[in-house]
């Protein structure tokens, strides 16, 4: 019998995740290392197995810079961080706007340069240049499904392309390919033929998911990937990332400034400041007992469903909840 994600996000519930109040975990209902868990067929790890002391992804003391106008000293987007990922683990890198979030997203998949540090995957350490292989086992979902889709092909030649270039795939094997990746983000085959103009927002990131699902990486960074899209819409995303780790062993870095979907989503959470990492803990642990001041600002700036709203952060400082 497949074995299903236990926890079905409903946009009430993703409201109901971000009251602090009655502290209770919000994933209680899901059996993290149950050992009935399905295994990953490729890599043998159980979807959220908490126990796995080789990361999939280490991060350690990660330094990414950049350049200012105004002076000779560099800006240091990402400090020393560091963060693991456990093979089909999800893990929320939650942050304000700014504090570098994804500076260090886009460090983990290549697409920007790091200045000192170390970024492993699968214990192998990756450089600053990527090989393709290195470029195939992580893959990225951004937050603009409109913008990240070529609004002149359809979605089969979307997919297509990727497969082609990534695999030894053709012809039907392309056709066969597309129709078993629209079953895995819940999309009917019939919408291969669409163009992205023609399809919601909701559909638009499911496609782009399918995408960077179609080389099977073994994690997925998915930068602020709901946070455009309305809340309905949002949990039935939350939904499917949950199913793809449990049901392909799928790990995520998950990364987003809402805390009410890191809670209801995420097994660990690490929070991000200017750059640094303050605070890395189970999920249910840090909203219960946050320890870092920033963090305890973070939670007490989540509007109360029944409550007043707290002062939350200071100025300029936002949360989008
Ligand atoms: N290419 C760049 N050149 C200069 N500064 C940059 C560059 N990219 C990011 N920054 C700066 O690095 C800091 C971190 O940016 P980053 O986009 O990682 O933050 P974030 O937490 O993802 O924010 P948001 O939630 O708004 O997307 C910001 O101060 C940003 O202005």
């Amino acid at each position: 019998m497949p074995i299903r994600a236990e926890v079905r996000v409903s946009p009430g519930r993703l409201r109901a995740a971000a009251d602090p109040g009655p502290v209770e975990d919000a994933r209680k209902d899901r059996p993290l290392s149950a050992p009935g868990r399905k295994t990953h067929p490729r890599c043998g790890a159980r979807g959220g197995d908490l126990m796995s002391t080789d990361p999939l992804l280490r991060c350690s003391d990660v330094v990414v810079t950049f350049k200012q106008k105004h002076s000779k000293e560099p800006f240091y987007a990402v400090k020393n961080a560091s963060l693991d990922v456990g093979a089909g683990q999800i893990v929320g890198l939650v942050g304000e706007s700014g504090s570098g979030k994804s500076t260090l997203a886009r460090a983990v998949v290549g697409l920007q340069r790091v200045d000192s540090g170390v970024i492993a995957f699968d214990a192998h350490q990756l450089g600053n240049r990527r090989t393709r292989e290195d470029r195939q086992g992580i893959q990225m979902v951004f937050q603009d499904p409109y913008g990240s889709l070529d609004p002149r092909m359809s979605i089969r030649a979307t997919l297509a392309e990727v497969i082609r270039r990534h695999t030894d795939l053709r012809g039907k094997g392309i056709d066969k390919r597309c129709l078993e990746l629209m079953d895995m983000v819940r999309l009917p085959g019939s919408l291969l033929r669409s163009r992205p103009a023609g399809m919601s927002g909701g559909q638009r990131q499911r496609v782009a998911i399918a995408r960077a699902l179609s080389i099977n990486p073994r994690l997925l960074v998915a930068d602020e990937a709901v946070a455009a899209l309305d809340v309905s819409v949002q949990a039935g995303i939350v939904n499917l990332l949950s199913d793809l780790r449990d049901e392909a062993g799928l790990s995520i870095l998950f990364i987003s400034h809402d805390l009410s979907i890191i809670r209801t989503l995420c097994d660990r959470v690490s929070v991000i400041y200017r750059g640094e990492i303050v605070e890395e803990r189970p999920c249910a642990d840090l909203f219960a007992n946050p320890h870092s001041d920033y963090t305890k600002a973070l939670l007490s700036a989540i509007p109360r469903l029944n409550g007043p709203r707290s002062e939350g952060l200071g100025q300029g400082q936002s949360l989008r909840m």
